[in-house]
């Protein structure tokens, strides 16, 4: 299983018929099993280029090759759930065919087993993402798109999460690509890192962290950080 992209440009129109560039040249493989992480200033093409992956765009010039039936599970910034469906049945309507067994894991790794039966309203952000990412595995996806999802959330929150997603992704070979303004979450869950320019993006730096993503130390993450931190992105 795996993803190629050769995106050579990406524009909109504005409503006087004025064209802004968003998408440079961006060309790069993910595999199964690889977590790549796309990191960049905002507003430069993040979103962009997801909905592009996602095949959910597809007025652009280049190519994006999956393999044949890949699977794809996204997670938004926003959770975007049925207001009036139970959190169980949210999941359950994306993916009817899962195993109860399959559910409960996910549910018990999610810490949602308490919220089965809870309605959005009734959520926290934070937990209406757990949702939104307990309703993306359930499909059991091949390619999995997270955009932003520690965005928003405090910080004992958002590495509790980043933990959780970290033990998801271990747990499936697919391939994942996930959206982020953190070098931390980017270096402890990523595997390759994709460092893009201000708008129109084009890849700047490529970083690949050959530690598995468990045996990364304290240590390690810390020297990753720092020596990404001086890299001289703005004059690349
Ligand atoms: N449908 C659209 N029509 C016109 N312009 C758009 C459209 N979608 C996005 N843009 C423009 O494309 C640029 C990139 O937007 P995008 O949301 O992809 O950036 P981003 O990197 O995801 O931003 P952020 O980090 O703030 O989430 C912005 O200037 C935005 O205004």
């Amino acid at each position: 299983m795996q993803l190629e992209v050769d995106i050579k440009g990406k524009s909109f129109e504005n409503a006087a018929g004025k064209r802004h560039d968003v998408l440079d040249r961006i060309a790069f493989t993910l595999s199964a099993g690889e977590v790549g992480v796309v990191f960049g200033p905002s507003g430069c093409g993040k979103s962009t280029l997801l909905k592009i992956l996602a095949g959910l765009d597809r007025n652009y010039l280049g190519r994006v090759v999956h393999s044949a039936g890949a699977r794809l599970g996204m997670v938004f910034q926003e959770p975007r759930l049925l207001p009036w469906r139970s959190v169980e049945e949210n999941v359950r309507l994306a993916a009817p065919d899962v195993a109860d067994g399959t559910l409960s894991t996910l549910f018990d790794v999610l810490e949602l087993s308490a919220h089965r039966s809870h309605f959005p309203g009734e959520l926290s952000l934070g937990l209406a993402r757990r949702v939104a990412l307990a309703r993306a595995f359930a499909v059991e996806p091949d390619f999995l798109i997270l955009d932003e999802p520690l965005a928003s959330l405090d910080n004992a929150l958002a590495g509790r999460l980043r933990d959780q997603i970290a033990a998801l992704v271990a747990s499936r070979a697919m391939m994942t690509l996930l959206v982020t303004h953190d070098l931390d979450d980017a270096v402890r869950l990523g595997d390759r890192l994709l460092f893009l320019s201000a708008r129109p993006a084009r890849i700047l730096h490529v970083e690949t962290i050959t530690t598995p993503r468990a045996a990364r130390s304290e240590q390690d993450i810390e020297a990753l950080k720092s020596r990404l931190s001086q890299l001289d992105l703005a004059n690349m």
